[in-house]
């Protein structure tokens, strides 16, 4: 399809419009299917480099295809998928078959990330150059539900991804000192009597993490940062030029800690929820660039799950379908930041070179249009995701997205999947 997105305003600016056919910004031309535009904002389509999508293994929590609904109706044309499936993707055979899934499913490109550890396990290397080879052309290698915690091998696998410039995404919680851990450790964890899991859990590895990756000269990316702590040490690590980035969820963004004393598990997540002043500092993070991307850490799970006593829920919120209106709660409409961290740094650090460009003529026709006006309130029951677990439920958020499109075609029009 051909189409004239009319009126729009691309990230801000002043009303124009956007003419796309073959797949790409076009210049104007005669017969394209009109789109009106008036009031809308056009970024980049948005990119996740932090969603779980469950299959294979447990697609009765959510599919390639479900996920893929979920992300193209948030505004995404790209998402990274995590490695923690049912069997893990620590094979090329594995993350090809994500990639075909995403491929047939069409609705955005799912990329998908390799286990750095077999099984992970976190004791044996998994086969990082095979399925950097593989058609999935993986470059995010993660352990992600687990931490890396071997320092000998988190070298090895920081100094083997140099050769095709991967990325090792850590999610940096030192398991001897999270034994048990319910929710993060401060007053509310004493007052409710759960088992804490304190910042310096994380603050450690990820200290740890940017030492090792200074001395190797590799790159670390250090996922779903929740802590003020953890904060400083990327400041100083960024400061001294070691190759590290960084991720903040929307819900490290906005909810806190206080949340868990209804013992509600939705909001039970990993890492924890924090403080008022984790949650200040991880804004201000995100504004200087200390923190260089908004990921989801989507994290769907089935009811029984999620909908049981507190210690015995999976940990892990939905992120797809609210991350832009959260965000936009958080910021306000500064669309050239939005822009940036959610889109343009994010396909950068997952090397996706069709995604995050700028909306110019001959670019591919990557792009979300969001309506920054509408209000919306989050019903569950109304999400794509096979899931359920919002933490958001009953909330009124700004922003509604209208349309999405991948390389051109429409996958989001009036609001709703095309398919
Ligand atoms: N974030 C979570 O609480 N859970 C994630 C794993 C993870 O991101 O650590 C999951 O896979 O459910
Ligand atoms: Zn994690
Ligand atoms: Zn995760």
């Amino acid at each position: 399809m051909a189409y004239l997105i009319k009126g729009v305003s691309i990230l801000g600016a002043a009303p124009t419009d956007l003419f796309i056919k073959d797949g790409v910004i076009a210049a104007p031309f005669e017969g394209a299917e009109v789109v009106d535009a008036g009031g809308l904002v056009a970024l980049p389509g948005l990119v996740d480099v932090h969603t779980h999508l469950r299959e294979p293994g447990r697609e009765d929590a959510e599919t390639v295809e479900t996920g893929s609904r979920a992300a193209a109706l948030g505004g995404y044309t790209a998402v990274c998928a995590m490695a923690n499936t049912s069997p893990v993707a620590d094979t090329a055979g594995v993350v090809e078959q994500v990639w075909r899934l995403g491929r047939e499913a069409g609705l955005v490109d799912v990329q998908p990330i390799g286990a750095v550890t077999v099984g992970l396990a976190g004791k044996q290397m998994a086969e990082l150059g095979a399925m950097a080879s593989s058609a999935a052309n993986v470059r995010i290698f993660s352990d992600d539900g687990f931490c890396v915690a071997d320092p000998k091998l988190m070298r090895r696998a920081l100094e083997y991804v140099k050769a095709f410039d991967g990325v090792i995404a850590q999610h940096a919680e030192e398991p001897r000192l999270t034994e048990g851990a319910q929710m993060h450790e401060g007053e509310v964890s004493t007052r409710l009597g759960l088992t804490g899991w304190p910042a310096v859990a994380e603050e450690a590895i990820i200290a740890r993490d940017v030492l090792l990756a200074e001395h190797v000269g590799s790159r670390l990316h250090v996922c779903h940062v929740s802590t003020a702590g953890s904060v400083e040490v990327l400041r100083q690590a960024k400061a001294r030029g070691v190759r590290v980035t960084a991720e903040v969820t929307p819900h490290h963004l906005l909810l806190t800690d206080e949340l868990a004393a209804g013992y509600d598990p939705v909001f039970k997540v990993n890492p924890p929820l924090r403080t008022r002043k984790d949650v200040e500092a991880l804004r201000q993070a995100l504004l200087d660039g200390v923190i260089d991307v908004v990921a989801t850490d989507h994290a769907p799970h089935a009811v029984q799950d999620k909908e049981c006593e507190w210690a015995h829920a999976r940990p892990g919120m939905l992120g797809l379908e609210t991350a832009l209106p959260i965000v936009l709660s958080i910021y306000g409409p500064q669309w050239e930041l939005i822009a940036d961290r959610m889109s343009r740094a994010p396909a950068r650090i997952a090397g996706l070179a069709g995604h995050g460009g700028d909306l110019t003529v001959g670019s591919p026709a990557n792009l979300t249009l969001v309506d920054p006006s509408a209000r919306r309130v989050v019903d569950p029951s109304e999400l794509a995701s096979r899931s359920r677990n919002t933490p958001y439920a009953g909330m009124t958020l700004p922003g509604r997205i209208v349309a999405t499109f991948l390389r051109g075609e429409a996958t989001v029009l009036d609001g709703k999947a095309v398919k």
